[in-house]
C-alpha cells in the first residue's frame, strides 16, 4: 500500500548538505502495523515528513495506492495528507475544550454540520472507551486518557494511515500497554495501517507485524517481525531481545547465544546447558531473556563458562546454530 523507493533528503548548512535521508526503501502492508525505529538522529521524523508530503524529498518515490506523494502540489496534496491521522507523544489537547470537543476540532476545520460532528463523536468516544469521560476536560484525564482523546482525534476524518510519533515514551508500562492494545483493536476494527516511530523495543514485539531499522539516514534491516527475530545474525534481534551487560567483575568467559533459529532443534536453556555437558564444557547461565514474539519463541542467553573451555563452547554451540558469540 505505502511503497517507498529511492527516498533521499538532504538539508543545507553551512557546512553543506546534511543527508537525513539516503536511498530509503520499503515497504508498508495495508493494514500492518509496522515500527520504525533508530536512534536519535537516524532520520525517522524526516521519513514520517516526507511520507505526508510536509517535507520534499530531494529524490526518491512515495507511492500510495498508485499516487505518488511528493509529486503532488495544492489541492491534490491537501486531500493526500487528509489519509493520515497523527499522533504525538503528548496528545497536545487543548485545555479549554472537553475531551468531546478537542476529538471535534478536526471535523470542525472540515466542515462537518454540527449533527454530524456529534454522531462522529460519539462514535469516536465508544472507540477509545471514553465515552463517560465525553465532557471532562484535559486536566481531568489521566496520561492514558489524554492519550486515547489524541488518538480518537486523529481517526475523526476517517484516515487510512494512524501515523504515531513516539506514542507512549511518556506513559508508564501499563498504560503503554492499555494504549498498544487499542492500536491492534483499531487495525482489527478498522483496518487501519499503523506506523509507529518508538525507541521502545518493547512497543516492537508486543504490537508490531513489520519493522525497519534506520540509522543515518539509511535502512538498517527491514521486514516481517517473525523473521527479523528469530534472524541472529540481525542487530533488530540483538535490539528486540536485549540482554544486560557483563558483570563489572568477573573472572569467566562469557558466551552469548540466541534460540529461536528455525535451523536449530535447540529451543531452551536445559537443552543448551546439557548440550554443553555432553560436550565436557560445564557452563551456567549468567542471563537470559526468552520472549514469544510474533507467535515465535525466542531468546538469547549470556552463559559463563571457564576461560580454558571457551573456544570449545563456541565449536559446539556453533555446531548447534546457536550464533555464540563471545562476549567482552
Ligand atoms: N530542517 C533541518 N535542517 C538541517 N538538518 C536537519 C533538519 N531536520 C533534520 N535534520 C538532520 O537530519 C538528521 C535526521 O533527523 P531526524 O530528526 O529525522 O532524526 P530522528 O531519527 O527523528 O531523531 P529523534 O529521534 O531525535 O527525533 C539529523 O542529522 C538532523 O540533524
Amino acid at each position: 500500500m505505502l511503497d517507498v523507493r529511492g527516498l533521499r533528503k538532504e538539508y543545507a548548512s553551512a557546512r553543506g548538505p546534511v543527508v537525513a535521508l539516503d536511498d530509503i526503501t520499503l515497504s508498508i502492508p495495508r493494514g500492518s502495523i509496522h515500527g520504525i525505529v533508530g536512534r536519535s538522529g537516524a532520520g525517522k521524523s524526516t521519513f514520517i515528513r516526507c511520507l505526508t508530503g510536509l517535507e520534499e524529498p530531494t529524490a526518491g518515490t512515495v507511492d500510495l495506492d498508485g499516487t505518488d506523494i511528493p509529486a503532488l502540489r495544492g489541492a491534490d496534496l491537501r486531500a493526500v495528507r487528509r489519509r493520515f491521522g497523527m499522533v504525538f507523544q503528548h496528545a497536545n489537547l487543548l485545555d479549554s475544550r472537553s475531551a468531546a470537543d478537542n476529538i471535534a476540532l478536526p471535523l470542525e476545520i472540515a466542515g462537518w454540520s454540527a449533527q454530524d460532528r456529534r454522531d462522529r463523536v460519539a462514535e469516536l468516544l465508544d472507540l477509545v472507551g471514553l465515552t463517560d469521560r465525553a465532557d471532562n476536560h484535559p486536566g481531568q484525564l489521566s496520561g492514558g486518557q489524554q492519550q486515547r482523546v489524541g488518538i480518537a482525534r486523529a481517526l475523526a476524518t476517517r484516515p487510512d494511515i494512524l501515523l504515531c510519533d513516539e506514542p507512549t515514551s511518556a506513559l508508564d508500562a501499563g498504560t503503554t500497554r492499555q494504549i498498544l492494545g487499542l492500536l491492534r483493536d483499531l487495525r482489527e476494527r478498522l483496518g487501519i495501517t499503523v506506523v509507529i516511530i518508538t525507541h521502545e523495543p518493547s512497543v516492537v514485539r508486543e504490537v508490531c507485524d513489520t519493522v525497519t531499522l534506520l540509522a543515518d539516514g539509511r535502512v538498517v534491516e527491514t521486514g516481517p517481525i517473525r523473521e527479523v527475530v528469530t534472524d541472529a545474525a540481525t542487530q533488530l534481534h540483538r535490539d528486540l531481545i536485549p540482554l544486560p551487560p557483563l558483570p563489572l567483575e568477573h573472572a569467566g568467559s562469557y558466551v552469548e547465544v540466541s534460540l529461536g533459529d528455525p535451523r536449530s532443534g535447540t529451543t531452551s536453556v536445559d537443552a543448551v546447558l546439557s548440550l554443553l555437558r555432553q560436550g565436557g564444557v560445564p557452563a551456567e547461565v549468567a542471563a537470559a531473556t526468552l520472549e514469544t514474539i510474533a507467535g515465535r519463541r525466542v531468546g538469547r542467553i549470556q552463559l559463563e563458562v571457564d576461560p580454558g573451555h571457551a573456544a570449545e563452547a563456541v565449536r559446539l554451540l556453533e555446531a548447534a546454530h546457536l550464533s555464540p558469540e563471545v562476549a567482552a
